[in-house]
């Protein structure tokens, strides 16, 4: 037996010891109600994975309510919330009476080595503030003719594709493959000041490592998947290191994808001090090129700068959570266009009086992101796709100390009692279901299963109760986190994604090419992504046909 296999036999044992030891110690209180538990081993996870992503929840919820108990595997007990007043105590307390849950941190050591979305306390809070000037919002905005620029490529590849391969001005293709093309086209110009030319049939290493990559290694667990999924998560972060080495196939593509990106942003960042060298004045024109700048400054100023192990980290970090959550956002984005041609017309009008007839180069050029300012519509269609659509459907923390956790409408309790606060002992895991929050009835009305941009043109804000507010950074949606570990580019991913869509729909009419499709919304881990209900092993799906909207 090698070692890696010992230590990882002898940490399952250790963690299963420390649960039945801990059980006790974290039970919720009593009176929660919840679904029942199919088995010790599993719980209620192997019911989750049988629906979309957000069906199971919300089944459960209106059975008992916005806040319930939820079992994991190993009797593990999570408290589930969906209530805005409790999702915002949480995101609120990051960093000093909550912290990353345990699983979830050692997923993302896994993925991202010890960046910014791994560390917690004192460590977050200096690495958010090296970040901090990479994601100020007039940078930002610098940012969109290079967004602009991405999606005219994409836009120029479409056309050559409609001519050499369309019939009768019909072009049939799965969006979703060119979408991830087109996010990391983005990532590479924007935090590397790279092109990758993978929109133009170039292949590069970190898109073959990264491209389907939590599809792959999370879609449709069988029950020993989530098992080994679970196992694995828990095993005490001394071990991890050995964990990493397993033979298993999900381990193998996350270790290459990590390894292939530290290798890259390696030599990246050696050729970015090279250049800052030989032109110390040159205008910022990437993120990589201000954190490096970053890092030089803060060694001036004696506040501790990042190491070249931790920009390292910081990039596949940035990488990792910037590239498949802006994918599978548009890519949601344009399926539900796709599918509601009068949403897309009246999108379309909108977007070809702001942005007229230039050619796409030329447009992308000038791009103004005060352009999007005059475009209501394209930011109604927008946020209903993070309203129904979020790239992250959830997310785990636990309590760092005993706490109680105020809930905005009160839930019953088994004995008929309404309960206002939920009493929890440190050590205790919850998960914050962002999905659950942003179908909400209590706080989007009747039709929050319902996708209507429009809502966002009534002013819907100004209908939601103070206590109905998730404490999110952007209009009361909960996709961007919140709190100290809100997501440090929510500003950064707007204005991308409006962009892309834009430049999308002001060339092309887009509709389902496949009669027998039907989203199917997979939760893979806690990421959710496009596929075709019945077909899941296609994969990501986004099945479109293009018509071309005005002579080239
Ligand atoms: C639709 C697009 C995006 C969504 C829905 C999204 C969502 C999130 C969420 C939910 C978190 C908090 C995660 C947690 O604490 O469990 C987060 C954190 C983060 N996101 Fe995003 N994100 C998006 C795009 C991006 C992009 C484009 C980048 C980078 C270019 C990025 C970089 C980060 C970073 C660095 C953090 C960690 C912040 C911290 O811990 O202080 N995200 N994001």
């Amino acid at each position: 037996m090698s070692i890696s296999l010992f230590l990882f036999v002898l940490s399952v044992l250790l963690v299963f010891l420390g649960w039945r030891l801990n059980l006790s110690r974290f039970r919720l209180p009593s009176y929660l109600r919840g679904p029942p538990p199919e088995s010790w081993l599993l719980g209620n996870q192997g019911q989750v994975v049988k629906f979309e992503a957000g069906v199971a929840n919300r089944k459960w919820r209106e059975q008992y309510g916005y806040v319930y108990r939820f079992h994991g595997c190993f009797g593990i007990e999570y408290l589930m919330l969906n209530d805005a007043n409790a999702i915002q105590h949480v995101l609120r307390g990051q960093t000093t009476s909550w912290g990353l849950d345990d699983s979830l941190r050692q997923f993302l050591r896994l993925v991202t080595g010890e960046g910014i979305v791994y560390a917690d306390g004192a460590d977050h809070a200096r690495q958010r503030r090296l970040l901090s000037p990479a994601f100020n919002p007039v940078f930002i905005k610098s940012l969109a003719p290079t967004f602009a620029s991405c999606a005219s490529r994409l836009v120029k590849e479409w056309n050559r594709r409609l001519d050499a391969e369309g019939i009768d001005g019909n072009w049939d293709v799965n969006a979703y493959h060119w979408l991830e093309l087109l996010t990391m086209e983005s990532i590479g110009a924007t935090l590397f000041g790279l092109r990758f030319g993978a929109l133009e049939g170039e292949e590069h290493e970190l898109m073959k490592a990264y491209s389907g990559l939590m599809a792959d290694t999370f879609s449709q667990p069988t029950t020993v998947g989530i098992l080994l999924q679970n196992i694995i998560l828990h095993i005490p972060p001394w071990i991890i290191h050995h964990a990493e080495n397993l033979p298993l196939s999900a381990m193998r593509q996350l270790r290459a994808a990590k390894t292939t990106c530290h290798q890259f942003a390696h030599d990246l960042i050696a050729q970015k001090r090279k250049e800052i060298k030989a032109d110390p004045t040159k205008k910022d024109r990437d993120l990589l090129t201000i954190l490096v700048k970053a890092g030089e400054k803060n060694e001036k100023e004696a506040i501790e700068p990042m190491s070249d192990e931790l920009i390292y980290n910081q990039l596949t970090t940035l990488f990792f959570a910037g590239y498949e959550t802006a994918t599978n956002t548009v890519s949601f984005a344009l399926c539900e266009l796709a599918q509601r041609p009068a949403i897309q017309e009246r999108l379309y009008a909108e977007v070809s009086s702001v942005l007229g007839t230039a050619a796409d180069d030329e447009l992308a050029e000038g791009f103004d992101a005060n352009n999007l300012d005059n475009m209501p519509y394209l930011e109604a269609v927008m946020n209903e796709t993070l309203r129904m659509h979020p790239a992250a459907n959830h997310t785990m923390r636990a309590a760092t100390i005993d706490n109680s956790i105020p809930l905005s409408k009160p839930i019953d309790a088994e004995d008929g009692q309404h309960v206002h606060w939920i009493p929890v002992h440190a050590g205790q895991r919850v998960i914050l279901n962002f999905d659950g929050f942003n179908r909400s009835e209590i706080v989007w009305g009747t039709d929050a299963n319902v996708f209507r941009p429009e809502r966002w043109l009534e002013n819907v804000m100004s209908k939601v109760a103070p206590e109905d507010q998730c404490g999110g950074p952007y209009v009361n949606l909960a996709n961007f986190g919140g709190g100290p570990k809100a997501c440090i580019a929510w500003r950064f991913a707007i204005i991308e994604m409006e962009i892309f869509i834009a430049m999308i729909i002001r060339q092309f009419e887009v509709r389902i090419s496949n009669p027998d499709y039907e989203m199917w919304r997979e939760c893979a881990f806690i990421n959710t992504i496009p596929m075709q209900k019945g077909r899941l092993d296609r994969g990501s799906q986004v099945p479109l046909r293009i018509q071309r909207r005005m002579a080239k």
